[in-house]
């Protein structure tokens, strides 16, 4: 994968943020950062040579590098396969501390009134669907646009009356209703306290309104935030698409972009 002059011109400094291997720490969200998005979750396709790019990455890197999803640390696996990279998934309501280590998670099980409640009123819905995370539930609407508004109304009064921990993010097309207590903040938090990454400057890339605690988290830390498709709240710098993402992404492995 050979980086393009002009998409990685297209990186547009708002703060000077010049990455060096030895000192700093990357983490990346999935689904519109690293690949492209696609109609359904499971349609998503890895560009060839990511795997290899990542790998690469992650060892020049020193290891600090982790993947920072809404999915399932397992669902990350299957798409990055043979890599087991550090992951938080789940928005932080899981997360694998070290490459190829075990996944922990301290969330208690989803209310099971709640997942009914959710099931019930996508089924309501033609073409809205559910996606369960086991300690949270995604409901799509990508494939009915027009729903959202309503769905969304009804899913905040099934958490509100659940009244326990849970919250709603409204994300791309999708509300994920997940334990209020873990976020993509925390989980830089976490990693930041582990070998690979304590000491080094966080930079949380992202592409939606879910990344921004991660956002916030990293410049609380002294690092940077950059988003990708549009300029969200408090970010240093925005990429264009995935691809310019990939593209910077292999500038920085081969050492020709910083
Ligand atoms: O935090 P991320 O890594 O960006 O994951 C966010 C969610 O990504 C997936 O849904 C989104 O991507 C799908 C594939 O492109 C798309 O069809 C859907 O409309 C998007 O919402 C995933 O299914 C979710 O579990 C993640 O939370």
């Amino acid at each position: 994968m050979q980086p393009s002059a002009a998409r990685v011109r297209a990186f547009e400094p708002r703060r000077a943020t010049l990455l060096d291997p030895g000192t700093h720490a990357l983490f990346l969200d999935v689904d519109g950062t690293l690949i492209d998005i696609a109609p359904h979750p499971d349609a998503v396709r890895v560009p060839e040579g990511l795997v290899g790019l990542l790998g690469s990455l992650s060892t020049r890197f020193g290891g600090a590098l982790a993947l920072v999803s809404g999915r399932t640390v397992a669902r990350l696996d299957a798409l990055f396969a043979p890599l087991a990279l550090p992951a938080a998934g789940v928005h932080g309501a899981e997360i694998r501390l070290d490459a190829g280590g075990p996944v922990t998670s301290a969330v208690p099980p989803f209310p099971e009134r709640l997942r009914q409640g959710l099931n019930d009123l996508a089924r309501r819905f033609d073409g809205v669907f559910t996606e369960d995370k086991t300690c949270a539930v995604a409901v799509h609407y990508r494939a009915a646009p027009d729903a959202g508004p309503l769905l969304g109304a009804e899913i905040a009064a099934l958490v509100e009356a659940c009244g326990r921990g849970y919250g709603v993010l409204a994300g791309q097309m999708v509300f994920e209703v997940k334990p209020e207590e873990h976020d993509k903040g925390s989980a830089v938090a976490a990693f930041l306290t582990q070998p690979a990454f304590a000491g080094r400057t966080p930079v949380f890339v992202g592409d939606d309104v879910t990344d921004e605690a991660g956002f916030l988290a990293a410049r609380a830390y002294g690092g940077a935030a950059v988003s990708v498709g549009r300029r969200l709240p408090d970010v240093d710098t925005v990429l264009p698409d995935a691809g310019a993402v990939r593209d910077w992404l292999a500038g920085l492995a081969a050492g020709t972009v910083r």
